[in-house]
This record gives C-alpha cells, sequence and structure tokens, in this order.
C-alpha cells in the first residue's frame, strides 16, 4: 500500500532496502553498516589548477552534512567527482561502501543529486517532468500521486505549467522532489537554497530535515552560515581545495574561538560565520 510523507512523496514502502538494512543492523547490535559516503585523499585537476587537494571526509547516515568554503573554494568539484561527472586524478570514494571509481553505476544507483543549476526541459509540464524522471529511476507515479505530491511541495496549481514558466522557488522545490524521488541513500545539494525567499528556503530545510529523519543522509554545500547551523550535523570548511577544519558547527566555534584571525573579524561572541571569515581570510574571490 503507497504511503505518502508530509511532503508529499508517495512511496512504495517507507524505507529503501538500504535504509531497511541499516535499521537491521542497529537493531541487532551487528557491526554498522558502511558509512552513506567516504572521500579518502581526493585529488580533482584541471589542467594546471589544482580544485580538490586531498579532502577527506565521511557522512554517516542520518547525517546531514555541510561543505563550506568561498567561490572557487572546491565545492562543486568535489560533488562532481562523488557524482561522477569530473574524473578524479587520485583518492577513493566510496557510496555505502561501493567504490563510485571502479563500479560508478551501483554507486550512482544510491544517490539523488540537486544540481547548482538543476533544469528540466523548459516545455515539459511539472506533471510530465515527475512521470519522465520517476520512470527513469523505476518508480512508478500514478496521476493521483503526482498531484498528492505537488499539493504538499506546494505546486498543486502548477501541475499543468510548463517548467520554465516556474519561479525560481519553484523550480527548486520541484529539482530537491526529483533528486529524492527514488529514495536515494544519499542525496547530494548544491547550494540547494541559493536565491529562494525565507518562506522557501525553510520548507526546503524541512524536506533535508525530514530526509534525514528517514534514515537518508545529506552532503549539501552553502554560502548560508545561517543554514549551515540551522540544519547540518556537521560541516567541513575548505578552501583552495584544502580541508581546514570539520566538526559540529557548535564544536568549531568552541576549537577557534581564540584563535587571533578569527578574534580580529568577530564582533562580539564568535560566531560561524566569524569561524569561517578567519580561516579563509576577508578577501573577495575572484
Ligand atoms: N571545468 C573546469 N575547468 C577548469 N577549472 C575549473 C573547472 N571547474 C572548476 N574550475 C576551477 O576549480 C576551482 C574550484 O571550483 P569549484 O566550482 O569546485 O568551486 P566552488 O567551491 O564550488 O565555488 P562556488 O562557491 O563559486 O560555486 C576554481 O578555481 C574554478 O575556477
Amino acid at each position: 500500500m503507497p504511503q505518502s510523507d508530509e511532503y508529499g512523496k508517495h512511496r512504495h514502502s517507507a524505507f529503501s532496502p538500504h535504509r531497511r538494512y541499516w535499521l537491521l543492523m542497529n537493531e541487532s547490535n551487528e557491526p554498522a553498516a558502511p558509512p552513506a559516503l567516504r572521500v579518502d585523499d581526493l585529488f580533482v585537476i584541471y589542467g594546471q589548477r589544482t580544485a580538490v587537494d586531498g579532502i577527506s571526509f565521511q557522512i554517516d547516515r542520518g547525517e546531514i552534512f555541510g561543505l563550506l568554503g568561498p567561490n572557487g573554494a572546491g565545492k562543486t568539484s568535489t560533488l562532481n567527482a562523488i557524482e561522477g561527472l569530473v574524473k578524479p586524478k587520485s583518492g577513493r570514494l566510496l557510496v555505502d561502501g561501493v567504490d563510485a571509481r571502479q563500479r560508478p553505476l551501483e554507486a550512482k544507483a544510491r544517490l539523488g543529486v540537486q544540481l547548482q543549476s538543476s533544469s528540466f526541459q523548459a516545455e515539459l509540464s511539472i506533471g510530465q517532468i515527475a512521470r519522465l524522471y520517476g520512470g527513469l529511476y523505476g518508480v512508478r507515479l500514478s496521476h493521483e500521486e503526482i498531484g498528492a505530491s505537488m499539493r504538499t511541495i506546494g505546486l498543486d496549481q502548477e501541475v499543468g505549467k510548463r517548467f520554465k514558466q516556474l519561479s525560481g522557488g519553484q523550480q527548486k522545490r520541484l529539482a530537491l522532489y526529483i533528486a529524492t524521488i527514488h529514495d536515494p541513500l544519499l542525496v547530494l545539494l548544491d547550494e540547494p537554497t541559493a536565491g529562494l525567499d525565507p518562506q522557501s528556503r525553510r520548507g526546503l530545510w524541512r524536506r533535508i530535515e525530514q530526509l534525514r529523519g528517514e534514515g537518508g543522509s545529506i552532503l549539501l554545500t552553502t554560502h548560508s552560515m545561517e543554514e549551515a547551523q540551522a540544519v547540518c550535523d556537521r560541516v567541513a570548511i575548505i578552501d583552495h581545495g584544502a580541508l581546514l577544519t570539520l566538526g559540529t558547527p557548535s564544536d568549531l566555534i568552541a576549537k577557534h574561538k581564540d584563535d587571533p584571525r578569527v578574534l580580529e573579524v568577530a564582533h562580539g561572541s564568535v560566531t560561524l560565520e566569524d569561524v569561517f571569515i578567519g580561516l579563509t581570510g576577508s578577501e573577495i574571490r575572484a
């Protein structure tokens, strides 16, 4: 019996096989399933430019992980390497324990992806897009299920509209829905709330938190320290392709609050943004 969730995705089961496995393993005290993502010593190089310079981190199951960094720091290149859109120079990428460089199709089947500028066929209606991408992912959606899903992401009045007729916020909401239509283990979101109004931004935060509540893991990039603090369990700050620090937002404040570079830019009590600016510098990036 299909079930619907608050955000309207009608699922044929509450949890995908990956998530059921994870829950079972935890209930029986057996060794935990592999992390959702493991990145080991990743290098991405474009010609003479080293975009990702030996980054390593891990994302646990049921975790929202934020990748923070100034423009050009290497965030998108890291995501692109995980998604198989660029070929790393070296390093290891394990998605749910599956080596994404050696078994890319198996790794990709576990991923949901929203690119920085996710776009769909301009002339297709929302309903057609949902059916098309559902079909590509092997998810069968009835007319009623699509209608109910659109209602809960606030697009039920727009179902007949073409993609090009949607506002930026509506396009982002649809993109996140499509990225998770197949119930992936790990969702990669490149600046998912950039350019959204506060209402839409919070709607997307709720959706992201809901995915975590279902056992999913999320890797997102953002330039908003408020967003990182509000939704991320842990964050990594990167710059010039290298990882500078990693931890929960409050850990990072505690760890760096006495750093002179951070104190110099702080106004009153130290914030995550002060840590970010202190570690990455104040100059504007090209
Ligand atoms: N296809 C490419 N060819 C050459 N250089 C590239 C390419 N893509 C990215 N770069 C360079 O690699 C570096 C990292 O870029 P990347 O897009 O990963 O940064 P980012 O942290 O996502 O930046 P932003 O916050 O501006 O999106 C930058 O110096 C960028 O100019």
